[in-house]
């Protein structure tokens, strides 16, 4: 199966659930207490695929890995940044070295 599929998948339900019911949707719970605690556990989660990869097993770090990008998914739907824009940021990066991106800023 195409990965891109499950991401768009995603996208759509988190989009539909964002104002649903909070007693039966994650999604819905973390939307009603705001984008600070939406902010947070994308904070927590990141920790927890380092603590992952430096002391854990490979099914930890992709358990956290996609802990991470699901609640990363979720801070972007709530700030109306549709996953397409991300995706064409990376497009845009596309064979540039991060090497010669860094060397080419000025500070
Ligand atoms: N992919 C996920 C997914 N990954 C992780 N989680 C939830 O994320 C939560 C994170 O767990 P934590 O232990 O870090 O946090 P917590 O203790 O529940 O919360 P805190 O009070 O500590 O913040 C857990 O409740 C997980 O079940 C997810 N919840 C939902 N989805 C997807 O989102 C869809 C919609 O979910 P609902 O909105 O719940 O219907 C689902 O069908 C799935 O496809």
């Amino acid at each position: 199966m195409e990965h891109g599929e499950i991401l768009a998948r995603l996208e759509a339900t988190i989009a539909q659930r964002r104002q649903g019911d909070p007693s039966a949707s994650y999604v819905a719970k973390l939307n009603a207490k705001g984008i600070a605690k939406i902010a947070q556990k994308v904070g927590e989660e990141g920790t927890e695929t380092v603590i992952a990869a430096l002391a854990g097993d490979r099914k930890e770090l992709v358990g956290e890995a996609a802990d991470l990008i699901f609640h990363l998914m979720v801070l972007l739907s709530a700030k109306d940044v549709p996953l397409a824009e991300v995706l064409a940021e990376l497009e845009r990066r596309e064979g540039t070295s991060g090497i010669a991106e860094k060397a080419s800023r000025s500070n």
